[in-house]
């Protein structure tokens, strides 16, 4: 594999190298090694950097100061308590598999059926979801679990029992069971040990180390090319075909003397195009380019080359919530020591600490409700549940990840504190109600965009009311375990002085529980309307982004505001696909790298079958 070279074309040019493209291109150079290839990706080269490789120290990637992550600004919005938020997605070569918690979570068999579009159903999209791993997780189904592919699964060299056994039993009093393999497709209701994208020795497998840099390194790959630290502009086309990518050198990476002028360049693809920018990349590149709705192009003066009114359109997320827990855990059972400083991390890497092989998450969930509490919500929201959850057993309602630190910054909690271990139970809504959109404001690339997140905007607080059942059932359940030592104010809603739903200032039971009757025997937080109004205040305060975000550029039918067809072809041109989780339609019960890489597979198929190549 070579680095970019000035004045020469490409027969496939990738606009973002994030996790799909990083899959679909290394898919491509490997299947036909003649075949030139670009990507050209907007952060750095991700190879070797320790805050990529080394798991424990993933946190760092997302702090303001980050080079490996991009910021997106939201707008104020009502919903939100006027809070704007800002969303970080990957910013370096490997994008999102490069810098996210590597929590390995499959979707659901229902979410790729309703996509409803062929060659993306579950018989054909799990295939690929084997291809892409090696799972070295012990007692799974072969026939759902890939044995030879890239990126291998792993519950990594570090997981501490003591904390899984605790919460598991504690999950299992509210009914929730443990479920032995919780990414078979299918299965939901219930806690899973979680596995990681973590190699055996605890190396992040990330899509650029795991489908690039082999290629890279082994001298047979002359032909694939990385350009980093470039932000592409927009797409070049004669007439409606792409032709090429224009693009300018990184500002964020520049040393700029008084003077210096941007420049711009432009690169020649012969057979095609393809943009994998991101949910939140790629729809500014389409616009930028004449791809989008006709009002806002001329608004802009961007001629227009196919009027696409769904470019940017439906936005969804995952709807996050992140409450804290004091804990009695050890040092060694937390990430606390590294994220707050207290353990210095050079030292730790010198010297093997085996907690740098660790994401700190080794549980999660796939939560159903029952009738009863769907009832209890309302009947606006029993009618959404009814319609739409009632009889398809295995979508969940939703996700719960237990992340063994603070989430935050260890500076922000009180004085004395930071020294402490703790636990964060977050939530996340699988299948929100609300949309949002993202928007070009300029065709200038480093003018940002308008990010409308829409969250908590749909009608009957659907969603509000998701995240209000999963804030409670959380507590009730991280109050039934023996790491439980109080509530950290800076996690929950402000209860009023002398409400039943106060907060814990301590361990319930001192010397935790021997017994399933004594966790038990802990009862249900009662709130009352006040609680509730509290409760909601919290999340519209607080809820952000998962960091799942899909569907902006959607592949359905054009007159359903579709953007890209079953082959990943944008509409109205020739030789320009998206591949990215820009493209999904419908959202899925999980975490979404793994749909992010299955995308990558699925487009070098789709691509090497065009080309009359086997991939
Ligand atoms: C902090 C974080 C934590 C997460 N945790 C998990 C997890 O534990 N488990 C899980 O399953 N999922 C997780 N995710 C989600 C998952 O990583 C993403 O859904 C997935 O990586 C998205 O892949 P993608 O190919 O769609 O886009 P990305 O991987 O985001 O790739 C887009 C790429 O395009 C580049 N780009 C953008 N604009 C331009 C431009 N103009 N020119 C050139 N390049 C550009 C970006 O730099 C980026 O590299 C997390 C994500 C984040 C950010």
């Amino acid at each position: 594999m070579s680095a970019y070279e000035e004045g020469r074309e490409y027969d496939i040019v990738f606009a973002g190298g994030g996790t799909a493209a990083c899959v679909a291109a290394g898919r491509l150079a490997q299947a036909d090694p003649s075949l030139s290839i670009l990507i050209i990706e907007r952060g750095r080269n991700n190879l070797d950097n320790p805050l990529v490789r080394v798991p424990g120290l993933y946190c760092a990637n997302f702090i303001p100061a980050t080079q490996t992550a991009i910021f997106y600004q939201a707008e104020s919005e009502p919903s939100l308590n006027g809070v704007a938020r800002t969303f970080s997605t990957g910013g370096v070569l490997g994008g999102g598999s490069s810098i996210n918690a590597m929590m390995y979570s499959r979707a659901q068999a229902i979410d790729f059926d309703s996509f409803n579009t062929e060659g993306w159903d579950s018989k054909t999209l799990i295939e690929f979801a084997k291809k892409l791993e090696t799972s070295h997780l012990p007692d799974v189904d072969d026939a759902v679990h890939g044995s030879s592919g890239p990126i291998n699964i792993s519950n990594g060299p570090h997981a501490p029992k003591g904390p899984q056994e605790d919460f598991l039993a504690a999950a299992k009093t509210f009914g929730f069971p443990e479920i032995g393999d919780l990414q078979d497709f299918k299965s939901n209701g219930g806690f899973t040990r979680l596995p990681k994208y973590i190699s055996l020795d605890g190396t992040r497998q990330d899509a650029a180390h795991r489908y690039v840099h082999p290629l890279r390194a082994d001298g047979k790959h002359p032909n694939f090319h990385l350009l980093v630290e470039s932000r592409v502009r927009r797409v070049l086309f004669e007439g409606d075909r792409a032709v090429g990518v224009e693009y300018e050198p990184e500002p964020t990476f520049m040393t700029e003397l008084p003077g210096t002028k941007r420049d711009v360049r432009s690169v020649k693809a012969r057979k095609q195009v393809v943009v994998s920018a991101g949910v939140l990349g790629t729809p500014s590149i389409l616009e930028r380019s004449g791809v989008g709705k006709r009002a806002l192009l001329d608004q802009l003066s961007i001629p227009v080359v196919s009027d696409l009114p769904g470019v940017g359109e439906e936005y969804q997320d995952h709807h996050f919530l992140l409450p804290s827990y004091k804990t009695s855990l050890g040092p060694e059972e937390t990430l606390d020591r590294i994220f707050s400083g207290r353990r210095d991390y050079p030292t730790a890497l010198k010297e093997k600490d085996p907690t740098l092989g660790w994401n700190g998450i080794d549980v999660a969930g796939k939560l159903r409700m029952t009738e009863e509490e769907a009832t209890a919500l309302g009947p606006q929201f029993k009618a959404a549940w009814t319609k739409d959850f009632a009889h398809v057993p295995s979508k969940p309602v939703m996700l719960m990840g237990l992340i063994n630190f603070y989430v935050g910054d260890h500076k922000l909690l009180q004085h004395g504190a930071a020294d402490k271990e703790y636990a964060t139970l977050a939530s996340y809504t699988p299948y929100p109600y609300s949309r949002g959109s993202i928007h070009i404001t300029s065709a200038d690339c480093l003018v940002g965009p308008k990010l409308i997140t829409g969250f908590l905007a749909d009608k009957d607080d659907i969603d509000l009311k998701m995240s209000m059942w999963a804030y409670k059932k959380g507590r009730d359940i991280y109050r039934r375990t023996n790491a439980f030592a109080g509530e950290l104010q800076d996690g929950h809603p402000t209860f009023r002085e002398g409400s039943r739903a106060a907060l814990a200032q301590g361990p319930l039971k001192e010397g935790g529980y021997a017994t399933v009757e004594e966790r038990m025997a802990i009862p249900a937080v009662e709130y009352d309307e006040e609680d509730d109004g509290a409760i909601e205040e919290f999340i519209r305060n607080r809820v952000t982004s998962t960091w799942h975000g899909l569907g902006t550029c959607k592949m359905a039918p054009r007159e359903k505001g579709g953007v890209v067809d079953k082959d990943l072809n944008v509409y109205g041109t020739k030789g320009l696909k998206c591949a990215d989780l820009s493209i999904i339609p419908e959202n899925v019960g999980s975490n979404t790298n793994n749909m992010a890489l299955i995308v990558g597979e699925k487009a070098a198929d789709i691509i090497g079958k065009e080309l009359g190549i086997k991939v």
